[in-house]
């Protein structure tokens, strides 16, 4: 199996600190007369978990969309491991370990769960080509065999494995929701940007997505980036919040510090923290 090319500088004692996994610089969007984002900077650490909060219309999606390579910034530029990747394509992002989950649902319905993993593997390719799809080659065996397995491993790993043979079209909101995120990391992921992740959960979907994030970021050195409306999931999961209102960073710290920030429940007019 081919691997992901790295990107990281290799660590020991003489060697610099590792670079954030990605860093946003003084990022601008404008749509026409909106200005969407507006100098907006924001760092994300391996291993770190951060949620990314605002009110209706802050600018997450669009920051979302500029970090995995969807716009392209007016100003500003994006880094991944140190490397600058404003100008990169969501498809090269992705190869590189970013990965994303979207507000409304991306899977393929008419395909079973397990095989919207497997095809979330498939740009690694199949080793031979068209030709050794049709004739079926061992080497192609091989690579599909290696792909259900990963599936199967995340599968087990979300709460989902009995759920494999099921038409993803078919599944109620939560579980879907879940699925999205196994599909993410069905391929091991160095960023995560989820979307919306826990929306249409119920409380004990939410409690067990919560500890898949955690599992990741603390066992797999994946760095995540969360944008809920479900204030306080994020406040319980992240280590560091980042509040944008109208385009702008309003406030960013420890959830204790967000949650206190007068522009904060200014921003989301009280309710923010209850
Ligand atoms: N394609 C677009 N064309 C024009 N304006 C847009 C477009 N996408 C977003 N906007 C505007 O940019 C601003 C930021 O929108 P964005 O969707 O990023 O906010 P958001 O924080 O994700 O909102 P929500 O929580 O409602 O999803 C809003 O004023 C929105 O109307």
């Amino acid at each position: 199996m081919s691997s992901t090319p790295a990107l990281s500088v290799p660590s020991g004692p003489s060697a610099p600190p590792a670079p954030p996994a990605l860093q946003a610089t003084n990022i601008g969007v404008r749509f026409g007369g909106i200005q969407a984002l507006d100098d907006v900077s924001l760092t994300l650490r391996p291993g770190e978990i951060c949620g990314l909060i605002g009110p209706n219309g802050a600018g997450k999606t669009t920051l979302f969309d500029v970090l995995s390579g969807i716009r392209r910034p007016d100003e500003g530029r994006v880094h991944l491991d140190g490397t600058d990747v404003t100008r990169r394509s969501p498809v090269w992002r992705a190869r590189h370990g970013v990965r994303r989950t979207f507000q409304r649902q991306q899977l393929f319905g008419q395909l079973t769960v397990a095989d919207n993993l497997v095809v979330a593997q498939e740009w690694r390719g199949g080793g031979g080509g068209l030709a050794a799809d049709l004739l079926a080659s061992p080497t192609r065996r091989t690579y599909e065999r290696d792909r259900r397995a990963r599936a199967a491993t995340v599968l087990r790993a979300c709460g989902l494995d009995d759920l494999g043979g099921t038409y993803a079209g078919a599944l109620p909101v939560g579980r879907a929701r879940m699925v999205e995120l196994a599909r993410a990391v069905a391929d091991p992921p160095r960023v995560l940007l989820l979307d919306e992740p826990a929306s249409g959960m119920t409380a004990d979907e939410r409690r067990h997505l919560s500890s898949v994030i955690r599992r990741l970021s603390e066992e797999e050195g994946c760095a995540v980036l969360l944008v809920e409306h479900n204030v306080a999931f994020v406040m319980e999961l992240a280590a560091r919040v980042v509040v944008l209102d109208l385009g702008h960073v309003l406030a960013e710290g420890t959830p204790a510090e967000v949650h206190f920030d007068r522009r904060v429940r200014d921003a989301y007019l009280g309710t923010t923290a209850d």
